[in-house]
């Protein structure tokens, strides 16, 4: 799979400092509480896993499947509920992880879906965020590891036709894959 990769853009070991830094933050403001974690399938299964361990809070854990990218690199623009969360949100301090809000029309949807079932408070951690790719009034991450360029990433999570998303870090594919 390294082939496959013209540039490294998020060492390994730059994403497991970001997920330390990142979790520190969040045991402070979830301290007292206990967040149900929202984990965006399947992106976001990387990045969870490191940043809950960084966590020192009783928390829940609940996985979510939405979809709008289909195999390219461009979003539908459609956002669909593949699998819903097992654990009822009422009363809750939910936290969404994402790996990546790009157009933002992801995290609109889940916020939207959760806020009719009665939350208690949302906030979004992402492990990156690419603001160029949506207007400056669009949806906000309240915790986010690294922003962006307006780029297409793979890795940790980031898939390319449903690959390289066992990647230890996040890199651009040379161009000629696209074309493969
Ligand atoms: O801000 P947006 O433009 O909506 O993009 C962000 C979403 O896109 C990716 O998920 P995707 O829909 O590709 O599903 P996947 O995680 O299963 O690959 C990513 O994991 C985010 O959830
Ligand atoms: N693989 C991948 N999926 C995405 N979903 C939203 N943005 C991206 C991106 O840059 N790369």
């Amino acid at each position: 799979m390294d082939n496959d990769i013209q540039r490294v853009l998020y060492s390994e070991a730059k994403i497991q400092e970001t997920c330390k830094r990142l979790g520190s933050q969040l045991t402070n403001v979830y301290r007292s509480k206990r967040p149900l974690v929202v984990c965006v399938l399947k992106g976001a299964v990387p990045f969870t896993a490191d940043l809950i361990k960084r966590m020192d809070v009783y928390m829940d854990l609940d996985f979510i499947d939405v979809s709008s990218y289909h195999g390219g690199t461009k979003s539908s623009g459609t956002v669909k509920l593949l699998k819903d969360l097992d654990t009822s949100v009422a009363g809750r301090d939910v936290l969404f992880v994402d790996d990546i809000v790009d157009t933002g029309k992801t995290l609109v949807y889940l916020q939207r879906l959760l806020r009719n079932r009665g939350a208690a408070s949302m906030k979004v951690c992402t492990l990156m965020d690419k603001p160029e790719a949506r207007p400056s009034d669009g949806v906000k991450a309240d915790y986010v590891g690294f922003q962006v360029p307006n780029e297409f990433l793979v890795g940790y999570g980031l898939d390319y036709q449903g690959k390289y998303r066992n990647l230890p870090y996040v890199g651009i594919l040379k161009p000629d894959i696209y074309q493969a």
